[in-house]
């Protein structure tokens, strides 16, 4: 019974023998292809060979320290980061090099040559095309140069009523939760994506219904799929992603979005036809600032509107910085009305690159700012003494009264605004910055040369937290961002918003608006933590959150009247 018949045994044998060819040609096709890449990358060997970092595998280097879980692959790197300032490691053949020193971080951020991005934000292009964030080149030049004055502060003020409308209507659903433990990351996300409808592209989630609301699910549920393929090795390939369920979702997801964003812009462009600008969305009577409806000539005096406020080190300048009187009143206009305009008066721009603007727009706006904001919660839920301040600084400045916040207002937040910054040094929403290299670059900190191809990775995580420039670098305290001690701080030790050519265009838009959100929450709650904040458990994917969820307990502060 044992014995095999004729046809059965030489089956068996061509299998033997083309699976002993198989193997035959892939070693020696593996030594060639290895052989090959060593003398192709000679150059980016040798000068990688200079640079400290951790030992690796020959062939694999250093992957397994980028398998496991986002927390995991968040502390192996972290680790590294004690012991080496700028450090070198290999995933197979991909070269990867870190770099920690604000001198160095100046050298990259500072140039208008190494603007282009890691192969990694490829994973965006099904979503955001060729739109800011990826872009390069001419083309994100002029894009860059058609959408930075849509975020100065003269265009921003006019969105502050909507800020409030929104911000209020969060706390009305916050005090559902009054009692529980909650991960408050789901309201900031929701309210984010909410006010980022309304102010950037200018509709109203009123009149959008259903379709604002599965806007931003999908728009939320997205940025998972991509922190997903970042961390998932296994669907980092094209076609294996494509094949996988999160391939299908993907596609889903994006059919939402698109259709949302080409539903917008059509109805945009009938309403510009017909003369209509600005934002549609409804601002309900109590949410509208006196400074809306004063004339100009009446508006309260202009505090420093630059610098630190807004979100930039000291004395940088870039194009956020120019003076926002330069600003003419033509450009003085919402993100979408301007490339609307600019397409109509012969600007080229195309609907469809319109169309990955306002997707970027969307994508960057949103899952950073309700990270931002979730910390900001969290840390004052683990530092009562802090919050107290807090509390304080709002009762001074809006005492016993229920009105909105004006722009004035936020001018005055100087607590709340250190307390923001201190939350995005030691948390910052973007932990790193990546860079493709397309020349050699000499670094200053010390006598090494980032060979080209490499792939940059500057640690802004570990930048914060470096303890020759913030003493006791893991500590919550606002104070480091008193004027006197930030004033000698070195430009680059503090670029949650990246700094440079290539800075967040949305850096002033989301300080005003988190201002004015977490003012809002903050007049109307004590935020309390049973977690404290060493246990934590960071998850770095492409934005950094609490891999253990936003957990909070809400308690009224005041009953309203
Ligand atoms: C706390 C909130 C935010 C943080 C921490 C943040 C951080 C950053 C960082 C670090 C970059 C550089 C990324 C890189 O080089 O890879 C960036 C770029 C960008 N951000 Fe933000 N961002 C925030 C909010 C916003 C908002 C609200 C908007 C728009 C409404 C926005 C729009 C953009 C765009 C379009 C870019 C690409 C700019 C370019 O490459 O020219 N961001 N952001």
């Amino acid at each position: 019974m044992l014995e095999l018949s004729g046809k059965q045994r030489l089956t068996s044998n061509t299998d033997i023998s083309a699976t002993n060819i198989f193997y035959f040609l892939l070693i020696p096709a593996i030594i060639l292809w290895y052989v090959y890449w060593r003398l192709s990358r000679r150059h980016m060997i040798k000068l990688a060979s200079k640079i400290p970092g951790p030992k690796g595998y020959p062939v694999i280097g250093n992957l397994l320290d980028f398998a496991g879980s986002s927390c995991d692959i968040f502390k192996a790197v972290y680790a590294y980061s004690f012991k080496f300032d700028i450090a070198r490691t290999w995933i197979g053949p991909k070269l990867l090099v870190f770099l920690t020193d604000p001198r160095d971080v100046e050298v990259i951020l500072s140039s208008h040559v190494h603007i282009d991005k890691a192969s990694e934000y490829r994973f965006f292009r099904p979503w955001l095309g060729n739109g800011l964030l990826i872009s390069t080149g001419s083309v994100w030049k002029s894009h860059r140069k058609l959408i930075a004055p849509t975020f100065h502060l003269n265009v921003l003020k006019g969105f502050i009523d909507l800020f409030n409308a929104n911000s209020r209507a969060t706390v009305e659903k916050l005090r559902k939760e009054y009692g529980k433990t909650f991960d408050c990351h789901d309201y900031m996300s929701e309210a984010t994506v909410e006010i980022l409808l309304e102010t950037a592209m200018g509709v109203s989630k009123n009149t959008q219904d259903q379709s604002g609301y599965d806007y931003a699910m999908a728009v939320m549920k997205m940025c998972d799929i991509l922190h997903l393929r970042h961390t998932k090795l296994w669907l980092r390939p094209d076609w294996l992603f494509n094949l996988s369920k999160y391939g299908k979702i993907q596609e889903t997801l994006l059919n939402t979005i698109h259709s949302l964003t080409r539903k917008v812009l059509k109805s945009k462009k009938e309403a510009f036809v017909n003369g209509v600008r600005g934002s549609i969305a409804e601002v309900p009577q109590e949410a509208i600032t006196s400074e809306s409806v004063e004339p100009e000539s009446k508006k309260p005096e202009q505090h420093q509107e630059g610098g630190v406020i807004f979100g930039q080190s000291v004395g940088i300048k870039d194009d956020l910085d120019v003076d926002d009187n330069d600003v003419g009143e033509k450009k003085r206009m919402a993100f979408l009305d301007l490339m609307l305009e600019a397409s109509r008066n012969g600007f080229i721009i195309t609907d469809e690159e319109i169309k990955q603007q306002v997707d970027t727009i969307m994508f960057e706006g949103h899952d950073t700012t309700a990270a931002a904001s979730s910390f900001f919660l969290c840390l004052m839920g683990t530092h009562p003494e802090i919050q107290a301040r807090v509390h304080k600084e709002m009762d001074t400045i809006f005492g016993n009264s229920d009105r909105p916040a004006t722009f004035a207002d936020t001018l005055e937040m100087k607590y709340l605004e250190r307390c923001l910054l201190e939350a995005l040094r030691l948390y910052p929403p973007v932990p790193i910055i990546a860079r493709k290299l397309n020349q050699d670059v000499k670094l200053v900190s010390g006598d090494y040369t980032l060979p080209a191809g490499c792939t940059l990775v500057i640690g802004t995580f570990k930048v914060h937290r470096r303890a020759d420039i913030y003493p006791n670098p893991d500590v919550y305290d606002p104070d480091n961002f008193l004027p006197e001690r930030s004033a000698n701080r070195h430009y680059y030790s503090f670029i949650p918003f990246s700094a440079g050519p290539r800075s967040c265009v949305g850096r002033k838009y989301a300080m005003l608006k988190l201002k004015v959100l977490l003012s809002t929450i903050m007049r109307n709650f004590v935020v309390k933590s049973d977690i404290p904040e060493s246990e934590f458990k960071l998850q770095a994917d492409i934005i950094l959150k609490r891999g253990d969820g936003f957990k909070v307990r809400l308690e009224p502060r005041k009953t309203k009247q």
